[in-house]
């Protein structure tokens, strides 16, 4: 039969966010980039085909990544002393100013793509800075890695220094020119709407990228709520508009299920409800919450609310671009609000984080993020038998390698049914 494959090995993912779907010693047959289907024994129409045996390894779905800036790769771990607003002056528009040159951007990007891939990240949303070429050089150099994005330039017409402040005309110019030329000339990297956040964006820039947003049918990125300083800010900018949601909602920016709103820390009731009416995805990003000193957001609570979300690792407000590394984090940072809510509700349990970590952010992209059926096939191979002599079942070897395994432990990489490492 064309197109099929059948890898053998220790099987594990979550259909729902509350348990684990096992299969020890179980199969998984491929269709071309898509899942047939997971099973115990193979069945009796693919005896005949090869297995692909990863033996007593563990077949997990790929992480998917669903905020992280590109140009702040360089700026993992320093300047985390600094709270959101004097870190971006300081820091981050200092570095994002360098992407002007497309030759550093080829340097910094191609190590960045590798990074990604290396630790079992299959999926990302991604931030690229205001530069045009350098944008081009971020789509070109994804598409050779082969894991799968959304990519957007990023849109600032005020409130930041002269060397990075757009023309608005510019800005929309450029984002068409972008979305135009990248819509459809590779498979898995698109672009995506990028207004930084609404400090950095006039009305006007607002509107027009609404507009676009419709015209093609675009998805949207930015950030909501993440910084009380940075909260205070909007409702000056914007007084008669009630709340800091409300002002992207009025610019046609939280397109339906297509929006994703980083950080969210500080969303009250009306703005979680009206992300929750819009089918706005939360990328949570723990490594920034802590660093920043932005806060905790609440994300078991809106998990449970029935939110979309996922996680995002935030490079470089977080540190780490590891998803497992951001995992951990989420969880540890969900105790700790537990606890602070005097053990009201609940902490983030393994499979809750495993799924935001994969089929969470992934119903982003689309059916990503699971072994069910139809579901593209995304998968890390993992060798963990450098992590334990114990007996373990394979939930407790997978949360084994969450905490203690890096991306030495991720030894076959699949996007879309193809290996790519
Ligand atoms: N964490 C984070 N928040 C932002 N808000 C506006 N820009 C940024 C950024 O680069 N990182």
């Amino acid at each position: 039969m064309k197109g099929l494959k059948i890898l053998k090995g220790n099987i594990i993912f979550t259909k729902d966010p509350n348990s684990f779907v096992t299969l020890e010693n179980g199969y998984i047959v491929v269709k071309d980039s898509k899942v047939l289907g997971t099973y115990s024994s193979l069945p009796e129409e693919f005896k005949n085909l090869e297995i692909i045996d990863y033996k007593d390894k563990l077949i997990i779905p790929g992480f998917v990544d669903l905020h992280a800036h590109a140009p702040q790769f360089e700026n993992r771990g320093i300047g985390l002393d600094r709270e959101l607003i004097p870190w971006l002056e300081t820091y981050t528009f200092v570095e994002e100013d360098k992407f002007k040159d497309t030759d550093y951007a080829k340097d910094v990007y191609s190590r960045l793509a590798n990074s990604l891939k290396e630790n079992g990240t299959t999926s990302v949303v991604l931030f690229s800075s205001i530069h045009k070429e350098s944008t081009k050089v971020l789509f070109d150099t994804m598409h050779k890695v082969g894991i799968s994005g959304f990519i957007g330039k990023v849109n600032m017409d005020r409130n930041c220094p002269d060397y990075l402040k757009e023309d608005t005309s510019k800005s929309i110019e450029d984002t068409i020119e972008l979305v135009k030329e990248y819509s459809k000339k590779y498979p898995l990297v698109k672009p995506i709407i990028t207004p930084r956040f609404i400090p950095t964006c006039s009305d006007e820039i607002l509107l027009k990228l609404g507009e676009i947003t419709t015209e093609y049918d675009l998805k949207v990125q930015s950030h909501l709520s993440e910084n009380k300083s940075e909260i205070d800010w909007v409702s000056k900018l914007h007084p008669n508009t009630n709340g800091y949601g409300m002002v992207y909602d009025k610019f046609g920016l939280f397109k339906p299920q297509s929006t994703i709103m980083a950080h969210c820390v500080y969303s009250d009731k009306d703005e979680i409800n009206l992300l929750k009416e819009k089918g706005v995805f939360v990328a949570h990003c723990p490594g920034s919450n802590t660093n920043l000193s932005s806060g905790i957001a609440p994300i078991k609570e809106m998990m449970d609310s029935g939110l979309n979300v996922g996680l995002g690792s935030d490079i470089s407000g977080g540190h780490d671009l590891s998803m497992t590394k951001v995992m951990v984090l989420a969880v540890q940072l969900s105790k700790m609000k537990w606890l602070e809510n005097n053990r009201k509700g609940s902490f983030l349990s393994t499979s809750n984080v495993f799924y935001l970590a994969t089929k969470g952010g992934g119903s982003f992209f689309g059916d990503i993020g699971s072994f069910e059926r139809n579901y593209d096939f995304d998968a890390l191979i993992i060798d963990d038998s450098n992590l334990t002599n114990l007996d373990l079942s394979l939930e407790e070897r997978l949360q084994k390698f969450i905490y203690i395994g890096d991306d030495r432990n991720i030894v076959n990489i699949y996007v879309k049914g193809s290996k790519i490492k």
